[in-house]
């Protein structure tokens, strides 16, 4: 369960979030929309932990993670994608995966390397094979030798998503999963989201998508909630329309 309570977030006179209060249930996919400037991304670095709140409190299945930065936050199953995807561009897309399930490998440096070498070595074959699995799902196991760098934006994207689910996220937050998609990238995606075991949050641009794939919808505008209920009742909300469906 994701729960905001109360978060406020200014940069110096701009009041990017200001008493922002939500909560998604356990397994459940809301999405989050509203005009340019809404606040929508400063809220996503707010839940994983890029940014700490002004003021307000976030908690991850009960936990209060408001003062708890962001690798930890992943260690507790957050993960995310961005607006512009970020993946590791000099590596392979098969090691973009790795590189996700690489802190599962049981540390204890080279001592314990040499020592359990062939547990070591069962794990590492598990890794790929899953890292495998995922690409296939979605849709870019041809592509596992490929440098991320040379990839177009639509399959950068489905990269940073392999990556985002391959480690089994609790949490997972979509920036604009679907621009630079096609229809069938598009389609793929949503089903590998529908597919998790995750609660997501989602930013996205198109509405049709986002009333397609949430069950439940937060409008934001100027850094507020405006509205926030099931889609066909956000779709007809006054208030949403004015501000942002026209
Ligand atoms: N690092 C920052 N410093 C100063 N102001 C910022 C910063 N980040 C965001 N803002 C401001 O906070 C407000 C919310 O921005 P945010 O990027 O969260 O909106 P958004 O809804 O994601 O917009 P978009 O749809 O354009 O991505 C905007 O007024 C923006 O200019």
């Amino acid at each position: 369960m994701i729960a905001v309570e109360d978060v406020g977030v200014r940069f110096g006179g701009v009041h990017a979030l200001s008493g922002v209060s939500f909560a998604v249930e356990e397994g459940r996919t809301c999405g989050v929309i509203g005009p340019n400037g809404a606040g929508k991304t400063t809220l996503f670095d707010v839940v994983t932990g890029l940014r700490r709140p002004t003021t307000g409190t976030v908690r991850l299945r009960g936990e209060d993670v408001t003062a708890t930065g962001a690798v930890r936050r992943a260690r507790l199953g957050v993960r995310r994608t961005f607006q512009r995807p970020q993946v590791f561009g000099r590596l392979t897309v098969l090691e973009n995966v790795l590189a996700a399930v690489e802190w599962r490998g049981g540390g204890g440096g080279l001592p314990a390397d040499l020592v359990g070498l062939r547990a070591r070595r069962r794990a590492e074959a598990a890794r790929r094979e899953r890292a495998a699995e995922v690409l296939d799902r979605c849709g870019i196991g041809a592509l596992s030798g490929a440098y991320a760098a040379d990839l177009p934006i639509g399959q950068r994207r489905m990269v940073e998503l392999a990556r985002a689910v391959a480690d089994e996220p609790s949490v997972l937050l979509l920036d604009e999963p679907t621009s630079g998609l096609d229809g069938e990238q598009s389609e793929r995606f949503a089903s590998v989201v529908r597919g998790l075991d995750a609660t997501v949050l989602l930013v996205e641009h198109d509405v049709g998508f986002v009333m397609a794939a949430c069950e439940r919808i937060v409008v934001l505008d100027l850094g507020r909630v405006i509205a926030d209920g099931e889609p066909a009742a956000v779709r007809e909300d006054p208030a949403v329309r004015a501000a942002y469906l026209g």
